[in-house]
């Protein structure tokens, strides 16, 4: 940290020991931050990264006052926060404009907590729908502009208020690669001009180059529930060039990070004879929450190009976020269905015996593996005995085994898969899980 370094300067706004819990609709507390302390300073840009639920948005909505930490508190400009931000905005990544409003009428929307007289406003709008490149369309409607467009009309809704700390939310994963480049581009050069009035940037982003390419400070969340992991300052003179070895070195240790995280490289475990594997296990384990369609698509993609066998290819392959590429590897993984030294992915024998297998012996080897998870015991040791079991005491017992996963996401995602195994199914009207007579053969792997 030089001496001009941001983090020496005062925080725009700062979590201080912030932790927070929601009410689930199961009735169930769930913890998704655990004791954060993260600040944001003038002149930074800092990033957040983490898998998908591990807390990014929460951390974000709580530093702009969205919403109120359960333990801990908000500060903003040196005092405690109370109630929104004002000095922070948000752009999302939906772009949430008012579709019957004009571009400068949606942009005048950034000011409206603020009370401007009717010059004021009209003198900020036209400034920030200058800064921001939408000269010639004040008077068009978001239906008539480009998705490009339409979130430069978020940013200056988000800048009209010149707001001392400046929020992106996934703001450009909804763009297609130039349009979000450009558009990065821009930011960074706003954030840097004295006269704009950018100083200090939060942005929220599943994209490991993304936050390199931006950020001054990296932050990865770990997840279950959201703590602070790795914090990495990021020196690198902008603008950044993303073939640089220094660039490359920064995303491979983020990768790493989230991956490691993720693929924890364990020993196998020792396995009792005859005894399902999770047994031995001290813990439940959750599922990652995954449709069996996408494990079914990994097994097909290792399969047919067994050449691809490092997780960042996969993921290049597969076209999805990072973070659900490893959700998937994860999916398949404690399902036995491949094995993952490192970074790289292997098909096991088990795995191997799945891609060539008909489909239903597919169904037989993934029921085989379900059932040897702990967590669907909550729901397999009860029907062995009952016809039925009610949804709600499952999610009860899911609310308690794993105290920092969303119960009926985790439900879900256990029913989809059992549906596909054959091994259970669920009745919305009745709230209640019981065992298919027949095995239908047409709801295959749409879980
Ligand atoms: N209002 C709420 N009520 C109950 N649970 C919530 C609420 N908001 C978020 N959660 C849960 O909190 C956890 C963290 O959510 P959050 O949106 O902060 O994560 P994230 O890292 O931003 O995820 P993503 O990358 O998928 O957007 C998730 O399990 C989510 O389901």
């Amino acid at each position: 940290m030089t001496m001009n370094s941001p983090q020496q300067r005062p925080a725009v706004a700062e979590l201080c020991a912030v932790s927070k819990s929601y009410n689930t609709a199961g009735g169930h507390e769930l913890k998704v931050l655990d004791n954060i302390d993260l600040a944001v300073h003038e002149g930074e840009l800092l990033a957040l990264l983490g898998q998908s639920g591990s807390g990014k948005s929460t951390i974000l909505r709580c530093l702009t006052g969205l919403v109120e930490p359960s333990s801990g508190h908000t500060m903003a400009a040196g005092k405690p926060l109370y109630g929104v931000n004002r000095d922070a905005s948000v752009v999302f990544q939906t772009f949430a404009l008012y579709p019957w409003l004009t571009v400068e009428q949606n942009v005048a929307v950034g000011l409206m907590s603020h009370n401007p007289t009717r010059e004021e406003r009209d003198a900020a709008v036209d400034r920030a729908i200058e800064l921001i490149g939408l000269g010639n369309y004040h008077s068009a409607y978001p239906r008539e502009l480009s998705g490009g467009m339409r979130q430069r009309v978020g940013i200056a809704r988000a800048l009209v208020s010149k707001p001392k700390l400046l929020c992106l939310d996934e703001a450009f994963s909804a763009l297609d690669v130039l349009t979000a480049e450009n558009l990065r581009q821009e930011l960074i050069s706003l954030w840097g001009a004295p006269d704009s009035g950018l100083t200090s940037i939060f942005m929220v982003t599943h994209n490991i180059e993304e936050a390199v390419e931006m950020a001054t400070r990296i932050v990865v969340v770990f997840p279950r529930p959201g703590r602070l992991g790795l914090v990495l300052d990021n020196p690198l003179p902008y603008p950044r060039d993303s073939k640089s070895p220094e660039f490359q070195r920064l995303v491979n240790i983020i990768h790493e990070a989230i991956t490691t995280l993720s693929l924890p490289d364990l020993p196998p475990e020792a396995h009792v004879p005859g005894e399902p594997i999770s047994r031995g296990r001290k813990r439940m384990e959750s599922i990652p929450l995954i449709p069996v369609g996408q494990i079914l698509g990994l097994m097909s993609l290792l399969h047919d190009e067994p050449e691809l066998n490092n997780i960042y290819d996969i993921s290049d392959e597969i076209g999805k976020e990072f973070g659900e590429t490893i959700a998937t590897v994860k999916a398949a993984e404690i399902l036995e269905l491949v094995d993952t030294p490192k970074q790289e992915v292997y098909l096991t024998d088990l795995g191997r015996r799945f891609v060539a297998a008909d489909r239903q012996g597919q169904r037989a080897i993934f029921a085989e593996q379900v059932y040897k998870l702990r967590i669907f015991h909550i729901i397999l040791a009860v029907l062995g005995e009952a016809e039925e079991i009610e949804a709600e005491r499952v999610l009860k017992d899911i609310g308690s085994a794993l105290p920092y996963d969303n119960p009926e996401k985790t439900f879900e995602t256990m029913i989809a898969w059992g549906r596909y195994a054959g091994l259970m199914d669920y009745n919305a009207k009745t709230g209640m899980v019981f065992v298919p007579k027949d095995e239908d053969e047409d709801d295959g792997a749409q879980g």
